[in-house]
């Protein structure tokens, strides 16, 4: 196989915009790598319609379409050890996810910009790469909205910026960057799992697939494996703190102890309402609504569950609404429920990913160390109180049913920490791993060696403020132009 100009491991939100970009646009020839999605024979029909249908995102989880790696025990959320989903197949997490598009904000700009230290990555160049990712997705606002979402943002208006959230969605379907792919004849998708990265000296010459193949690369090789493989890539290649590898039996030939360090992640509290059975939510639509939704993509089967939220406290709190019980639904005996859930924006807590061992199969250590700052503990508990504010607002106040979680008993900071250890989950938006000035540069090349570059949500320095999906395929926006234009 004669060697394309450029590899991309990983099609996910930045390896498919990346690999569109760099082939469509600019004319370099490029080889993408992506597993297969793992289909054993009690997985392979469900997906399809799970796929398309945005309202039953949650089934694809823990699929085949799901790396369904673990964090390790945590001590702050009472020993539970959190599910951390990753999407696997074409598209990557964004084959999975919950299709949200949230721009990013002027501050997220201007962190990037900071850690950059470099007059490419101006708030105007980032916001212009913006646009132009915005010109490819081309988001869909909402096409339904529950009621519960509905009485939530005229509630909610008062006292922040509450929004129903603009969806990745293409005629209210799912949507994700993979389709940028479907008329791009300079990119050769090879679907097979990456082992490691080879070098001459410093400098990268291909990859190594786990069963042995060797590929090259005649200009530049791209990481876009996403905030957990990444990292885990590079120290699978020798790159990463010396004593760590060393523990995993790896040579580290560049000792960068920062590569899987600074791991941050959003962590949300659901505070769940009992809601009266006449206005739950329901995966069985009738016939009406689901020839609304395959005729004119239309109704409540192009619901994403996560239809509503928004930014409060000057932006140091997100909000989720769903139409349902955050913990339990789509389990068919799921309480009515409709869930306000809350977040820290910009928590303070850092964690790491780590190898355990030489072997692309063993699963990483990931330990996002959440709560551990006492910062974040004190935002989510304000959170909280903030949810039932909302609550207590018309119209939802005269139509909101008894508070289920935390519980209205549970009044006291003490007593809603408890519940935020035993309930609080990932909102799935691992960042940081191979960050922006610590790891990579600002041409996002992995620093001591030569073409190799990471692009993808690892190298945010920190995590945006909203969900990172625009952000991520912003940065492949940037990277495209800038690789474009260098010499
Ligand atoms: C369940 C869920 C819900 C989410 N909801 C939202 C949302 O509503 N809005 C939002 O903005 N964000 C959301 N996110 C986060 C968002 O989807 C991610 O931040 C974003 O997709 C990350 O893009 P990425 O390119 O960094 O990584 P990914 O999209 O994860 O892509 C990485 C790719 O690399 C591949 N890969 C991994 N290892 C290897 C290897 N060894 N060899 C070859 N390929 C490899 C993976 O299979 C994957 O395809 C959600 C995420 C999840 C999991």
């Amino acid at each position: 196989m004669l060697p394309s100009d450029i590899i991309i491991i990983g099609a996910g939100s930045a390896g498919c915009t990346l690999a569109h970009l760099l082939s469509d646009q600019h004319g370099f020839s490029v080889t993408l790598i992506e597993p297969a999605t793992i289909e054993t024979p009690q997985t392979f029909l469900a997906p399809e319609i799970d796929r398309t249908r945005p309202a039953r995102w949650l089934k694809l989880l823990a699929g085949p379409n799901d790396w369904d790696y673990a964090t390790v025990a945590s001590k702050s959320l009472a020993g539970r050890a959190l599910n951390c989903p990753r999407g696997r197949g074409m598209g990557g997490s964004s084959r999975i996810n919950a299709m949200i598009w949230f721009p990013p904000t002027h501050d997220d700009f201007k962190r990037f910009s900071a850690a950059a230290a470099d007059a490419r990555w101006s708030t105007e160049s980032l916001r212009s790469a913006y646009q132009s990712a915005e010109r490819l997705v081309q988001p869909e606002p909402a096409r339904w909205i529950s009621e519960p979402a509905q009485r939530f943002l005229r509630a909610a208006s008062p006292l922040g910026h509450a929004m129903a959230y603009p969806r990745m969605n293409r005629d209210g379907r799912r949507w994700t960057p993979a389709a940028l792919l479907l008329n791009s004849p300079g990119v050769q998708t090879i679907r097979a799992t990456v082992d490691r990265i080879r070098f001459r000296d410093n400098r990268a010459i291909g990859v190594e697939l786990a069963d042995g193949t060797q590929i090259s690369a005649s200009k530049q090789v791209i990481l876009s494996a996403g905030s957990i493989a990444s990292p885990t890539i590079l120290m699978r290649s020798g790159i990463g703190p010396r004593d760590g590898l060393r523990d995993a039996g790896v040579k580290a030939w560049l000792d960068a102890p920062d590569v899987g360090q600074h791991l941050q992640d959003h962590l949300v509290m659901p505070v769940i309402f009992s809601i009266d059975a006449g206005t739950r939510f329901d995966l069985n639509v009738s016939p009406r609504d689901l020839a609304r939704f395959e005729v004119l993509g239309q109704g409540p089967l192009t619901s994403n569950i996560a239809e509503a939220g928004g930014l409060f406290a000057n932006d140091a709190i997100q909000i989720h609404v769903t139409p349902t019980h955050y913990l339990r639904f789509p389990q068919p005996n799921a309480a009515s429920a409709m869930t306000i859930a809350v977040n820290a924006t910009q928590p303070t807590s850092r964690g790491h990913v780590a190898i355990r061992s030489r072997n692309a199969s063993d699963p990483p250590q990931i330990d996002p160390n959440y709560l551990a700052d006492r910062e974040d503990v004190e935002t989510t508990i304000a959170g909280v109180k903030l949810a039932r504010a909302i609550a207590m607002q018309l119209p939802l106040q005269n139509w909101i049913g008894p508070e289920l979680l935390p519980g209205s008993k549970r009044t006291s900071d003490e007593g809603i920490v408890k519940s935020i250890s035993r309930y609080a989950q990932t909102l799935y938006h691992p960042v940081g791993t191979c960050g922006l000035g610590r790891v990579v540069d600002a041409n996002l090349s992995v620093i001591g060696t030569e073409r190799l570059s990471v692009v993808d949500a690892s190298v945010f320095p920190e995590v945006t403020v909203g969900n990172p999906n625009a952000m991520v395929m912003t940065l492949a926006t940037l990277f495209a132009n800038q690789i474009a234009t260098s010499p």
